[in-house]
């Protein structure tokens, strides 16, 4: 078995071509992938398929949406969505129990809503988009690139059935007829102080004091954001099968190594950084790894710019567990285990969880029935 010594300054690249150029090529390709996402879990990818203007315009389209007056962003504001759709201002978001100084606009796939009263919590997760009314545009740019990228992510999932001894098909059932196709495009504005060490110690503190600090309503809490502004989005891991960043030339996405350094993440020219989530790792008992990322905040002035294409399964949809071939069964490790984020092996059940603590707003309007009840407070739905 091939396996890559990658650089331990910066992430391996991956040309997807390569999986069309020949059997030698593919089974090459196919190595270094299953290498790769074991020993690091992110990687650049070229040969993608999708052309640089198409991106360059998601870049674009998403840089006019932030430069919108604030309230035509907050007109589509996720807390109107129980579908965890729409804008969200610097601050609103939670990661780890802490915010996240970045702004950021969420869809996925348009789809009517489901839920009815008596059915399970994760069926409100389906429903439409919100678009805002002054900028037409963005609903066909985005939808354009999702349906691109939903390609990219499948083909590549088929190939990593393919790295892991099974059909290349072995995934269909848990995204087919309905795949979750999340994209976030966000705006990382500029750090607030101009030095960065004492940012540095005024985040670093007491954590207990810093998630009291969160507490309560997010919207009365504002004025504190100036405390966190270094944490562009908080280290973690993604809930889905696999992540596609696409990233313009200002850097700050980081890579936590298996010794614990962090690899900066450089944006290159006409690729995209991939990740495999955690359903991906838990589908194939850890044999694969979802590795912890964060985004540090540009510098005073700066912004940064990135739009995120996550790949996930069907809420309906439960995770299998696939049958690996035994010499890599063998060094399948086990899902990593965290007790403030339990993994679900059922799908909407998972996402739903993630949502919820990421979005506190969203769910004290729209799910209070979960998020009050004792019950699920202490389990499920726990807040880290
Ligand atoms: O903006 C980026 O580069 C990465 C964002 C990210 O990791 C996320 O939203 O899950
Ligand atoms: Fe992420």
């Amino acid at each position: 078995m091939n396996s890559v010594a990658p650089d331990p300054a910066s992430l391996p690249l991956l040309d997807l071509g390569r999986l069309d150029a020949g059997a030698r090529d593919r089974t090459a390709f196919l190595c270094e992938l299953r290498s790769l996402a074991r020993e690091i879990g992110f990687f650049y990818l070229a040969g993608h398929g999708v052309a640089a203007e198409e991106n360059a315009k998601v870049l674009a389209i998403a840089r006019r949406f932030f430069a919108l007056p604030e309230e035509s962003k907050r007109a589509v504001a996720m807390v109107n969505s129980p579908h965890f759709r729409g804008y969200t201002e610097a601050g609103g978001e939670i990661t780890r129990g802490a915010r996240d100084w970045r702004e950021q606009f969420d869809i996925n796939s348009e789809r009517e809503a489901v839920w009815r009263p008596g059915a399970p919590a994760w069926m409100r997760l389906q429903g439409p988009n919100q678009w805002p009314e002054s900028l037409p545009e963005l609903r066909p740019a985005l939808l354009a690139w999702q349906s691109a990228l939903t390609k990219v992510a499948v083909r590549l999932l088929g190939a990593f059935a393919e790295a892991l001894g099974q059909n290349p098909d072995a995934f269909e059932p848990v995204y087919k007829g309905a795949p979750n196709q999340h994209i976030k495009i966000i705006r990382y504005p500029g750090r607030i102080s101009a030095d960065p060490s004492q940012q540095r110690d005024r985040i670093a503190g007491d954590p207990s004091q810093q998630r009291d600090r969160i507490a309560g309503d997010p919207s009365q809490q504002r004025d504190r954001n100036v405390t966190v502004s270094e944490q562009g989005v908080g280290p973690h891991k993604d809930s889905g099968l696999l992540t596609f960043v696409l990233q313009d030339s200002q850097d700050g996405l980081e890579v936590e190594a298996q010794d614990g350094r962090w690899i900066k993440a450089q944006p290159r020219d006409n690729t995209f950084v991939v990740n495999i989530g955690e359903l991906l790792e838990l589908a194939s008992n850890g044999y694969l790894r979802a590795t912890v990322h964060r985004v540090v905040a540009p510098p005073p002035g700066a912004e940064r710019l990135s739009a995120a294409f996550f790949l996930g399964a069907r809420h309906d949809s439960t995770t299998p567990l696939l049958a690996l071939p035994p010499a890599l069964a063998a060094e399948a490790r086990g899902p990593a285990s965290d007790p403030d984020n339990p993994l679900f092996r059922h799908v909407g059940t998972n996402y739903l969880k993630g949502r919820l603590r990421s979005h506190p707003d969203v769910a004290k309007r729209h799910y209070a029935d979960l998020t009050d009840a004792p019950d699920q407070r202490e389990g499920m739905f726990r807040k880290s």
